[in-house]
């Protein structure tokens, strides 16, 4: 399936109250099928970065599962399901002839109308053609519970070419983009796949020497702070579980432990921040959200007021992932997630049945990944709309 970045889908706040109300008769049908929820993984990466190999060793190590995948180099509007080492093509009934240029729900759609045609999946893998943004992509298949969908968003695994992504990130943007948020500023296609990341594969290590190696993987990690990065060769990682598959990065929040302190200035355009929360009353949690609104659809940091100031400030960022614990004082734990201007506040159960379970020593915690971001001035910004609550 090509999936063109070229249109930015219609974003749908997940958090709308009307979006629960939505019915989905494909659904209905399809819990005739099953009532289990199929991973869908987003696999993206530059030209060359190793996508299709990646894709392929999946395939080959999952053996006996019914996957279906779409690959970038295949005709519009085909999924290829593959069973037992058979595969077989199936046309997705798209209204605008590919998922990213369809509304959310038809991406969806059809998707889960396929299934219900040929019965449920165990995994979709979704390819990305090596220029699309993934932020565009994630928000189509991140759809709120309350919605009944039968696909769940997975990940975004991102591959990079160990000996080309330094030159990559250092390139000019690509001319003509049109996106008024890229505009006048560094901002790779490179730097896209990898901000929105909640695995990077650093692939063909075998053509860098480990002093190389080393430095690849501090810029990406000074740009991503929250995805695991993993070190390959020809895609292949040490098992598939947690490592390409089974990533739970939208519905837990593990990652935001292995972040201590992440900003760092060694990519210009792009910056992890972590700012602490304190336990939150129900009057700042709505404070934490009315803030999250100002910062991710308007792109506005609410400043500290000083009396006869003006006291919002625009500058120039831009949040590309967003990720966060509350504790609150009536000793609730949630977790936020967000894509662009798609984020959701969701309860985190306590006792993950996977055993990841929520520490007495974990903390409140929000960790924005994006451009322009100043850590000091976000940390004072929501100390003070939280203390003014
Ligand atoms: N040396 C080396 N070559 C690799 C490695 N992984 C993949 N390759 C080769 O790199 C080339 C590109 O790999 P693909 O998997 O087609 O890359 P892709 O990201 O799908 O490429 P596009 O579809 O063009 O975006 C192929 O010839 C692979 O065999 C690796 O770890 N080391």
């Amino acid at each position: 399936m090509f999936v063109d970045e070229e249109e930015p889908p219609n974003l749908v706040d997940v958090t709308h109250p009307s979006a629960s109300a939505v019915a989905n008769p494909i659904t209905s049908r399809l819990q005739d099928i099953s009532l289990a929820k199929v991973p869908l993984t987003i696999v993206t990466g530059y030209l060359g970065a190793g996508k299709t190999t990646l894709v392929n060793y999946i395939l080959k190590e999952q053996h006996g599962k019914k996957i279906a995948f779409g690959d970038s180099a295949d005709v519009e509007k085909a999924l290829t399901v593959t069973q037992d080492g058979q595969e077989t093509q199936e046309w997705l009934e798209l209204a605008n002839g590919c998922i990213c240029c369809s509304i959310k729900d038809s991406g969806v759609n059809a998707i889960e109308s396929l299934m219900a045609r040929r019965g449920t999946f165990d995994y979709i893998l979704l390819e990305t053609s090596g220029l699309a943004d993934p932020g565009n992509l994630a928000p189509l298949f991140w759809v709120d519970d309350g919605l009944g969908s039968t696909i769940y968003l997975d990940g975004i695994v991102t591959l990079v070419d160990a000996k080309n992504i330094v030159l990559s990130l250092d390139e000019m943007p690509v001319e003509g983009k049109g996106d008024a948020e890229h505009e006048g500023m560094h901002m790779t296609t490179a730097h896209l796949q990898i901000s929105h990341a909640d695995v990077i594969v650093i692939n063909k290590c075998d053509s860098v020497t480990p002093e190389q190696l080393g430095t690849v993987e501090k810029r990406i990690a000074g740009i991503n702070g929250l995805a695991k990065i993993h070190r390959t060769q020809y895609s292949q990682v040490p098992k598939l579980e947690s490592f390409l598959l089974d990533l739970h990065a939208y519905d837990g929040v593990e990652s935001l432990d292995a972040m201590s302190k992440g900003h760092s200035h060694l990519d210009p355009t792009i910056s992890t921040i972590a700012l602490p929360l304190p336990p939150l009353t129900p009057r700042q949690l709505s404070s934490l959200e009315s803030w999250l609104r100002s910062v991710l659809w308007e792109s506005i940091l609410p400043v500290v007021p000083i009396p006869g100031r003006d006291s919002r400030s625009e500058s120039a960022f831009a949040i590309h992932r967003l990720k966060g614990r509350i504790f609150t004082t009536t000793d609730a734990v949630k977790m936020i997630q967000g894509v662009r201007e798609v984020f959701e506040i969701v309860d985190l159960d306590r006792g993950r049945s996977d055993g990841k379970g929520m520490e007495s020593k974990e903390e409140g915690k929000l960790v924005l990944i994006g451009r322009g971001l100043d850590e000091d001035a976000f940390g004072r910004s929501l100390r003070a709309r939280l203390e003014a609550a």
